[in-house]
């Protein structure tokens, strides 16, 4: 999902050796030489969507591609999530033009046929778009303000139908669903439960 916890998740991780923790570029989406993609699109995304989307594909695909320092690499979404769900939701919406979509459906066509992207685990952080919203509220990222609940109810379906219902898109690695609506002590505690999971990849699954 968004805005659900991802970030807090991987600075519980981060704290373990042996773990070396990838958060989302997400500053790279707010400021590329001075513009902000993530704010454009927002505001008009018929406009932008295409703007931000290609430049989140090429920021995802350097995060997946830079060099390994750990045993164990935890990544805050993939270059997958972001065409299954994001670029999907705009396209599905009306929000995306149809020749946009191609051409980055193209592109991400290129990349994964052409370019290995190794996932071994899928760790589904699932919350209901009612608590996403609240803790978007909370968060209160300036960009993020418009967001109406719709918008993260039309994001949870995607995800569902991806991770949960497997119907829609390929999976590229088997999924841990962690239900996440619950407070942060709770977390922390199914964090820990699940640490031997998360840490052996699909293998304990
Ligand atoms: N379990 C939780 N309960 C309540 N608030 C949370 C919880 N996890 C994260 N938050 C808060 O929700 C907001 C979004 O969390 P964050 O980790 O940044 O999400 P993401 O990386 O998925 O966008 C932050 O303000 C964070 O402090
Ligand atoms: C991957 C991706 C993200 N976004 C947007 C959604 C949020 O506003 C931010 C960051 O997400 P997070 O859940 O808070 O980490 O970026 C997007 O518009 N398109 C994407 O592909």
């Amino acid at each position: 999902m968004t805005i659900n916890g991802k970030t807090t998740c991987l600075e519980y991780f981060s704290k373990t050796s042996n773990i070396e923790v990838l958060t989302e570029p997400v500053s790279k989406w707010r400021n590329v030489r001075g513009h902000n993609p993530l704010a454009l699109m927002y505001q008009d995304p018929k406009r932008w969507g295409i703007t931000l989307q290609t430049y989140v594909q090429l920021t995802m695909l350097d995060r997946h591609l830079s060099s390994v320092s750990a045993p164990v690499r935890m990544m805050e979404r993939s270059i997958f999530s972001a065409k299954y769900i994001f670029v999907e939701n705009l396209f599905r919406s009306g929000k995306m033009p149809e020749v946009d979509f191609a051409v980055l459906s193209e592109w991400f066509d290129w990349i994964t046929t052409n370019i290995s992207i190794p996932v071994d685990l899928i760790v589904y952080l699932q919350t209901s778009p009612q608590t996403c919203y609240e803790r978007l509220k909370q968060r209160c990222r300036e960009e993020e303000k418009v967001i109406p609940l719709e918008y993260l109810e039309s994001i949870h379906h995607l995800y569902e139908d991806w991770l949960i219902k497997q119907t829609s898109f390929p999976l590229p690695a088997p999924v841990l669903v962690i239900p996440a609506d619950h407070d942060l002590q709770n977390m922390l505690h199914q964090y820990e439960e699940n640490r031997d999971k998360i840490l052996a990849g699909s293998c304990l699954l």
